[in-house]
This record gives structure tokens, sequence and C-alpha cells, in this order.
């Protein structure tokens, strides 16, 4: 975890150079104070003079260091402003071309032994350096190189970081060449220099030796070398076991970890669909699970449990199948031969994270100010950086109203210079206020590094998908399967779409088709239509409102379909009826005409419900509402996306049934509360900034959302489409709508329906009411009428509060009423 105490100067506001408080907090006798040093009395020893002439020397030699590299850096920054407009990926490429041009200088000069004035002058300068290490010089630039070129958003504060820990890795190892060849010094030629460590060998070994033995100096840099190998990696002491385990884990694992350190690699090959082939996991549990690579740390996200199943599915004898029950109404076999799943490498990793900037440094010595100012004795003891926000703690002092804290958000946010400033009060499981400010300096979480993440590798579940990372730097996955439906709504461009774009891509990446099957309903027309023709859709996007809400019918109707079978077989929850399938315990009997195949998942992506909802909206809203009562056990599962999260499109009865919830930056506190039930999102910054609110949880998380590109998905799209083509149900979103002729019979109201059918088609209005008074009639019976004239393509479908329109010329009306009146 990134907690970090802040700086003893900083918490008293030292730097802030602001007139001291009135009434000086008092510092709890807890805190730590700063430490004042000691120094220790210089020991007047024979030593002292040779340390004396060594401290000069070092001095000297550092003198010269820095002239040279004044001179140089303002050679470099005079051609650098120039090439300061560059495009970044161009400035890096050339800084990488020019590593690798110095390599193949080096080598030709180091290995070749090539004659020539330059490669005379590399030749002495290198192998005078670094001695018998020289060898290897060019084969260092080419990953460093390779790196710098391959690894987008390469920061110059990673550079910096690289640049120290190679420094302190090759002095270390430097010194211990040459301890290992005895030390020589310059003295005894520059033969034996060439042969041990070279200079920087010397430097780092022979002067130390003298004064603490050559084993106590092999000891300090082996310390040395060290340290530089935990700079180069970013490790901290501390997280050295959790790198392990991730080393670990990716080595056992098929997908490469970035975070492991081998983003320059290619990871290996996916599996095979053999090899993917799974058990079901329990269904029962609802959960979010989130990684850091260390599970032994606690962590906020919620681990929901939603209430198991009372007993364990039994299995009976399997009965006749239904003589409803269509044979599996989609067709699962899409897939011939091998499938083999995008491999990990088509997603991008993305920024390294950082823990602790001069950024946040600043907003500490802010947030200090701030309470000293009002005279508040609370402290900032620390902060956790994530990807878009930082939160900071504050602690109370004794007998401090939270308040006196909670009232400072406007000032806070003044001190700071941003607007969206979030206080919670408390952290969950903390008793310290956070202040959650967004960072100047993002970092950039790629959906690449959190399906590689050991929270996503660790669990082959084919609905799981990547969501991104919360304040801790957490990675966040979620599956799909039990949420088990999920409303995602923001203003727009507060990074909607790109959320379910990194839906879709997860799906892609991790399961084959005969696992999920996809419905996208994309009435905007532009979102989706990338993913046109990826094997795993069951009929073409669609972009038709009328037809989403048909396609919406449908689903219902194969909802009733994967029930009437779960029904007939005795199971409760599609994934032991696919287990008890797959391993041949279940079959239909001999002679019966159906049997039965694993159903796959179906996932229904709506981007842009309010475009739906302004059609139909009570086909829309009935549709929705039986599909998220009933379809979690039939491994039917909804996302519905929108832009207007207002009451009339996120209806009470829509709420109430789609239980997980993720919000994006709203535009209105109101909004936040249609979403969340309470405030929040309006605070968010934007850009993939989030709250999710998973099934079962009062507090919501908040996470960045990975961010995928359109390249990205491209690649991954283009790779399903060549694995295997889709199959289309033909009656998705048309045949389903025969459906509708639900009163086939008409009964004793044909009288009826024939007074209604001329009404409407002679005044041309189709309007429930009026029938009502019309035909003196109660609001159900005309109802009905209308339904049974929508199903008889005499009306059109519910378009709200406003009249129906109507479908027959009054020309036509004596043909309609003949048809009907026939038997
Ligand atoms: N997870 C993310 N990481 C980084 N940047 C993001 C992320 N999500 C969105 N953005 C940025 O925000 C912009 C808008 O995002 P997006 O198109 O997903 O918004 P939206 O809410 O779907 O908008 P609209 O409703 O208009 O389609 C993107 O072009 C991108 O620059």
């Amino acid at each position: 975890m990134a907690t970090r105490a802040p700086k003893p100067s900083q918490r008293s506001g030292g730097g802030t150079g602001r007139k001291p408080p009135a009434r000086r907090p008092a510092t709890p006798p807890s805190r730590p104070r700063r430490s004042t040093r000691q120094t220790p009395p210089r020991q007047q020893t024979s030593e002292g003079a040779v340390a004396m002439l060594f401290t000069w020397l070092g001095r000297a030699l550092l003198l010269v260091w820095r002239l040279l590299a004044h001179t140089v850096g303002f050679l470099v920054r005079t051609v650098g402003r120039g090439a300061r407009d560059l495009d970044p990926d161009l400035r890096r490429d050339g800084i990488g071309m020019i590593l690798l041009a110095t390599g193949l200088l080096i080598a030709a000069a180091v290995w070749w032994d090539s004659e020539g004035p330059l490669l005379d002058v590399t030749r002495t300068v290198v192998v005078g350096a670094v001695g018998a290490f020289s060898p290897v010089i060019p084969l260092l630039c080419l990953p460093f190189a390779w790196r710098l070129m391959r690894t987008p958003g390469t920061r110059p504060t990673d550079s910096g970081r690289i640049a120290i820990g190679s420094a302190a890795l090759l002095t270390g190892l430097l010194g211990l060449i040459h301890i290992g060849h005895g030390t020589p010094w310059p003295s005894a030629g520059m033969e034996k220099i060439h042969k041990a460590g070279g200079l920087v060998g010397f430097a780092a070994s022979g002067p130390l030796s003298l004064l603490i033995t050559p084993w106590l100096t092999g000891a300090l840099l082996f310390l040395l070398m060290l340290f530089g190998l935990l700079v180069v990696t970013a490790t901290p002491v501390r997280r050295i076991p959790e790198r392990f385990r991730h080393l670990l884990s990716s080595l056992m694992t098929t997908d490469a970890s970035p975070s492991a350190g081998v983003d320059i690699l290619d990871p290996p090959a996916p599996k095979t669909p053999r090899q993917r082939r799974r058990t079901p996991r329990p269904h029962a549990d609802t959960e979010t699970r989130t990684h850091a690579g260390d599970h032994e740390r606690p962590y906020d996200t919620p681990v929901v449990e939603a209430a198991p199943d009372p007993e364990p599915p039994t299995r009976p004898d399997p009965a006749p199948a239904p003589a409803t029950a269509e044979q599996l109404s989609i067709p699962t076999r899409v897939v011939d031969g091998d499938y083999a799943l995008p491999p990990p490498r088509l997603l991008n990793p993305g920024t390294p994270p950082k823990h602790r900037t001069k950024a946040n440094e600043a907003v500490v010595e802010a947030l200090t100010g701030v309470l000293q100012q009002f005279a508040v004795d609370a402290h900032v003891t620390g902060f956790t950086r994530g990807p878009t926000v930082t939160r900071y703690e504050i602690e109370l002092g004794p007998a401090v109203k939270v308040e006196k804290v909670t009232a400072l958000a406007k000032n806070i946010s003044l001190a700071v210079k941003s607007a969206d400033v979030r206080i919670l009060s408390p952290i969950p499981g903390k008793s310290a206020i956070g202040v959650e400010i967004p960072n100047t300096d993002k970092d950039l979480v790629s959906l690449g590094d959190v399906l590689r993440s050991p929270a996503a590798t660790s669990d082959d579940h084919p609905m799981l998908v990547g969501l991104g990372k919360d304040v801790e730097g957490t990675d966040v996955v979620a599956n799909l399967a039990r949420m088990p439906h999920v409303l995602i709504a923001g203003a727009t461009g507060a990074g909607k779409s790109t959320c379910i774009n990194g839906l879709i891509t997860s799906i892609m990446m991790r399961a084959l088709p005969d696992e999920v099957r996809l419905i996208l309903i994309d009435p905007k027309r532009v979102e989706l239509t990338m993913y046109e023709g990826i094997p795993h859709l069951i009929t073409p996007i669609i972009t038709d409102p009328k037809k989403a809400a048909d396609a919406l019918q449908w689903v219902v109707g194969e909802m009733d379909r994967r029930y009437d079978d779960l029904a007939a077989s005795g199971f409760r929850h599609i994934d032991d009826f696919n287990a008890a399938v797959r391993s041949g315990e279940l079959t239909t009997p001999p002679g019966s005409e159906h049997t039965y195949e694993p159903y796959p998942y179906l996932l229904v992506v709506v981007d842009e419900l309010a475009d739906l909802m302004m059609v139909a909206p009570r086909d829309v809203e009935d549709a929705v509402v039986r599909i998220t009562q009933l379809a979690r056990a039939a491994g039917i599962h909804l996302v519905l996306a929108t832009q207007r999260p207002s009451v009339d499109v996120v209806t009470g009865l829509i709420k109430a049934n789609v239980p997980s919830r993720l919000a994006f930056a709203t535009s209105s506190l109101s909004d936040s509360r249609v979403i969340l039930d309470q405030p929040g999102a309006e605070k968010l910054v934007g850009k993939g900034d989030a709250l999710f609110l998973p099934m079962g949880s009062s507090k919501p998380i908040r996470l960045q959302n990975a961010w995928v590109s359109e390249k990205e998905i491209r690649a991954v799209v283009d790779h399903c489409k060549k694995q295997a083509r889709p199959a289309y149900r033909e009656d998705v979103g048309a045949a389903e709508a025969k459906k509708k002729e639900i009163d086939e019979e008409i009964g004793d109201d044909l009288d009826l329906l024939l007074q209604a059918v001329e009404l409407v088609v002679t005044t041309q209005f189709g309007s429930t009411s009026m029938l009502q008074r019309k035909l003196r009639v109660g609001f159900a019976k005309a109802g009905r009428l209308m339904d049974l004239m929508e199903s008889r393509d005499i009306v059109g479908p519910s378009e709200g509060s406003k009249a129906r329109e109507v479908l027959v010329k009054p020309d036509d009306l004596p043909q309609v009423l003949a048809s009907l009146r026939a038997p």
C-alpha cells in the first residue's frame, strides 16, 4: 500500500511561510518528531589523514564530473530545444536509435577490434572505464533501446530512476569484478586495470579496500548492486516478497504481467480451447475481487456474499424435455476446430504507477496549511496515491469534531486549486478522514495490465472483466455473471463508452464464443459498430430501437426456454446444468427429439437505454424487469448504459432490479442520486474516474476505469474474426415479436374488438383512454383490446403517453374487419 507519512516539516507547515496560528494545536506525544542528528566527535586517528585525502580526491572528481556533465548537458539542451516540439513517441524512438548506434559503435570497437580514430577513442574510453565488462556493454544497449521504443508513455521520472539504478548496479558489479582480480591500482599499469573492473571498478573498490579491507568493501558493493536492482525494478524492500510472488505466479500462469518486469517480452501463447475447458465455479456468491499482488493486505473492496443456495442441486433422472422447449436456442458450435484466444500482447501496458510525486507533497503542505490557518487540531498523517486521485488521510486530535474538517471542504478546494475534492468521513476501516484530490500528474491504467494482473489470471471464469484500479492502485476485476446485471451511467465524455469497450474486449480476450454469446444494442450507431462480425455475436449489432425492444422480448423468450430445460432436468442454475451435460450425466431419454447441450452465457449490452425508453418505454421496462428478476440462474446478464440517468430512463422498477451500478462523472448531484442513491458522482473528474457500487454494497469504490484504445480493440476483433465466423439467429428481434400475439384467443371480445378497430381506424387515433370512454370499458379491457390490435398490425407499439400510430387506413377497414370475423 502506498501510504506514507509526510515529512514532519510538512506537518508543521514550516515551509508555507504563513503566519503561525493564534492557537497552535498540540502535537500528540505519539507523533514522531523531527530527529535531531547527533554529529559524532571526530576521531583523530592515523586513518584520518588518509580519509581526508580521499575526501578531497572524491570532491575533485565530483567537480570534474559536474563540469563535464554541464558541458554535455548544455550541448544536449541546445539540440533538445528543437527536439522539444517533436512528438514524444518520435523523441523516444530517436533516443532509442542513438542508443542502438552507440551499441553498434562499441561492439565494433570492442568485439571486432575495428580500426578508425573514432573507434580507437571509443575502445580507450569504454575499456578504460569498465575493463573486463566492456564486451557486455553493446548487449545492454539493446534492451534499453527496445524498452524506450516499445513502451509508450515512459515518463522522464522512470528514465531517471532506471538510469540511477543501473549506475548503482554497474558500479557495484565493476567494483566486485575489480576485487575479484586482486584490486590492481593504476600504478601497476593500465593493462591490469583493463583486465579487471576498469577505472570505475577501481574507483569503487580500490581506495575503500585500503580503508576497510577488500572483504568488507565487497559486501558493501554487493549491497550497492542490490540497491541498484531494486531501484531499476521500482521495488521497495518491503515489496520484495510480493514481487517474487508476482514473478512466480506469472511463471506459473500463461500470461506475463508487465508489473513483474517482463513488459518487453511477448507473453506466452494463450491456452488452447481444450486447456481452457473449465469446471464452472459455484455461482451462489457474488464477488468483486481486487488484487494488489498481496493478499495479506486488507483491502477496502467489499467481497459481497449473496445468500447461498439453501440446498445443493439435486441430480434427478433425466425427465422428458418439455414439449414447449425448443432445441437449444443458441447455436453453440460456432467454433470449428481449435479456437485460440487473442494473445495478451495485443493489449498495451499502461504507465507504471507512481507512489509519491512532488505534486502530492505540495498538496500535503496545502492541507496542513489550511488546518493550521483555521486552528483545527488535525494532521495529515499519510496518503495513498491512485492513478487518478490521491486519498490524503487526516487524523483528528482529541475532542475535535469531524465537522471542523468537513466544513473546510471549500477552503481545501481553494488551497489545492481543484473543484473536485471529495471528503470521506471516515475512510472505511480507518479512524481517519479521507480527502480525495485529483492528481495533476495522472497515471494511465490500461486494460491490458488489469487483465494480466493476478486478480484476473487467477480466475478463468469467462465472464470476468477488467474494470480498472482503485485509489490504492489495486487491480479491480468483476465477474459479470455474479453482478448479475449492471447499470452504467455518466455524463457525455465521462468514459462510459470506454468502459463498455473494456467489458466487451475483456470477454473477447477471455471467453470462447461457445462460452459467452453477445447481443449488442447500439441505437447511437457509432459506439459498437467495430464489433460487427465477431463470433461471439448471435445477431448483427442492433441499431434500430424498435428492433432492440423486440430483441429484449426475444431474450425473455430465451430465458423462459432455459428455465423450461432447468425445470425438466431438475437443476437450479445453468452452471450446474452445463456441468451435468458436459460430464454426460444429463441426457435426454432415448427417442426424444430434444437434446441437451451446454448453454453459453448470454450478455446483452445496451448502449443508450434512453433511446430505447423513448421508443417503447413500457415494453422495454417490462422486458428489462423480467430479465433482471429471473435471468441470473439462466446465465443471462444485462449491461445497461445511459448518459441520461433521469428517472424517466432509469425508472424505479429498473433501478430496483439492476443491483450493481457504475457511475462515471455526472453533471448534477441529482443524477448521482439516481444512479448510486447517494451523492459523489458529481465530484468525479471524468475520463474514466468512476464510483463502483457492487451488488449488496452501500459504499461505492472509487476506481480509474481501464483504458483500451480503438487500435487495440481492432486488433482483438481481427483476431477473433479470423478464428471463427458468427452463427446468427435469424429470429432475434423479429420472430420473437410474433410472441406478442399474446392474445391469440379473442374469445368473447370479438364484438368489442370489432368496435374498437372501427373506432381507431376511422378516427386514426390509437388511444387507450378513448377506447375506455367511447366503449365504456375499464382500463384493463381497453389495454387488452389495444394489444389485440397491435398483434394484428392494426396499431403500432406503445409510445408511452402518446397515442399509438394507426397502421390501417380507413379504406382498408372492411377488409380488416372481415379477416377478424373469419374463423
Ligand atoms: N479509462 C480512461 N482512461 C483514460 N482516458 C479516458 C478513459 N475513459 C475515457 N477517457 C477519455 O475521455 C474521452 C471520452 O470518453 P468516452 O468516449 O468513453 O466517454 P463517453 O462517456 O462514452 O462519452 P459519450 O457519451 O459522448 O460517448 C476519451 O476520448 C478519452 O480521452
